[in-house]
């Protein structure tokens, strides 16, 4: 079986506090350090005082809940730390421009129109349903679709004070924190801010927006290679790339070029893996049917071909353009091309967790 946090959090709702009639969820007692290793789990419970009189009780509360909800398979038994105040923030804080957020995700494509923007928004949304806290970066300044993909072109950006500092605050929709370009300059006018303006405002997106905590942020990239890559490697330690593709030739050539941007010196960032997207058309009326019509497995083969992984195939289908254009994402209908969204999710935790075992931290990019 596969474990996601949300599974754990339902358990651990059953949990209450005594005497309160709350539980230890609500209450804010769970930390936000859980994980997830194969069928091991762990994380963090915190008590308002150490002599509290229900550490012991509780903890062993939590772990039946999570065995018998989620099941007994799961390795909870001594697992579960006590803590009794708050951690105190990260030393990171002083380095890094975004010191809550765990993982840094870049979504970006070879060529236009292949469907980055797509791929991004229903990957972010599948997190977010998986019960990880998920941020969303709109950085595409050719073409900032993600305020109409979610359905928040209008949305009005507010400031709030934290820390005694004036913060961007992000829209939310369907569990993910926004901001995008788009909110920032007219659509037809984004084309035109290449350079530095278009660098300061992406800048001033990320390090004064109040993104608080994050398991995964994840940032739509502009097509191709621009000086805006260069910018957000300069800005921040992206974990890892997920280069989208359509299985056609020229898509591919495409790819390719992107894959070598990353893994280039000047971008340094690990691969997490390739999209292929509209791998086939499935007519709604017939959904067992699959038409290759930009060819067959070209992304799939193109993963083996560079040694990267394959985190999916998405079919092309009339409900993915028409939920982009309604602004609800299809990965929140129970539909075919919904799970093919949901397994890609799983397919980039996974890809993340293998990357953070095995390779050390990205860098932010210095230049001199
Ligand atoms: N699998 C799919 N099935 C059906 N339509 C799709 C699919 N993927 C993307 N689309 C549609 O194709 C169009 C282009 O997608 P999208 O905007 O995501 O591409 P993009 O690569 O981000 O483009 P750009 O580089 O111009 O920002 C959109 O109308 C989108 O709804």
């Amino acid at each position: 079986m596969t474990l996601y946090p949300k599974l754990i959090l339902d358990a651990l709702k059953t949990v209450r506090y005594p005497g309160t009639g709350k539980d230890i969820v609500a209450m804010g007692m769970v930390e936000d350090d859980m994980r997830i290793e194969g069928n091991k789990v762990s994380f963090s419970l915190i008590f308002p005082r150490p002599t509290d009189p229900f550490i012991k009780s509780i903890v062993r509360a939590s772990e039946v809940a999570i065995n018998t909800y989620v099941g007994p398979e799961v390795e909870i038994k001594g697992n579960i730390a006590v803590k009794t105040v708050k951690k105190n923030p990260d030393k990171k804080a002083a380095e890094s421009p975004l010191p809550g957020v765990k993982n840094i995700i870049g979504v970006s494509s070879g060529k236009g129109g292949v469907g980055k923007s797509t791929v991004a928004s229903n990957l972010a949304v599948s997190l977010a349903q998986l019960g990880y806290k998920v941020g969303l970066l709109d950085a595409d300044i050719f073409g900032p679709s993600i305020p109409k993909m979610f359905g928040i072109e209008d949305a009005q950006l507010y400031m709030s004070e934290v820390d005694g500092r004036n913060m961007i605050e992000p829209a939310e929709r369907y569990g993910v924190k926004i901001l995008s370009i788009g909110f920032v300059v007219d659509k037809e006018k984004a084309v035109l801010w290449r350079g530095a303006m278009a660098s300061n405002a992406l800048k001033q997106l990320i390090t004064e927006a109040n993104w608080g905590e994050l398991d995964y942020f994840i940032i739509d990239m502009p097509p191709g290679t621009s000086d805006i890559h260069l910018t957000l490697v300069q800005t921040l330690a992206i974990t890892g790339a997920i280069v989208v593709t359509t299985p056609q030739e020229v898509a591919l050539a495409d790819a390719q070029k992107g894959i070598s941007m990353f893994l280039g010196p000047q971008v340094n960032v690990p691969v997490l893996g390739i999209v292929e997207n509209m791998s086939w058309f499935t007519p709604a009326s017939h959904p067992d049917e699959k038409y290759f019509i930009f060819g067959k497995d070209g992304g799939k083969n193109l993963a083996a071909k560079l040694g990267v992984k394959l985190l999916g195939q998405i079919p092309l289908v009339a409900g993915i353009c028409k939920g982009g254009d309604d602004g609800v994402p299809v990965t929140l209908q129970n539909s075919v091309s919904g799970r093919a969204f949901v397994e890609l999710a799983q397919a980039v935790v996974k890809a993340v967790d293998e990357r953070n075992a095995s390779l050390p931290p990205t860098h932010r990019v210095v230049t001199h």
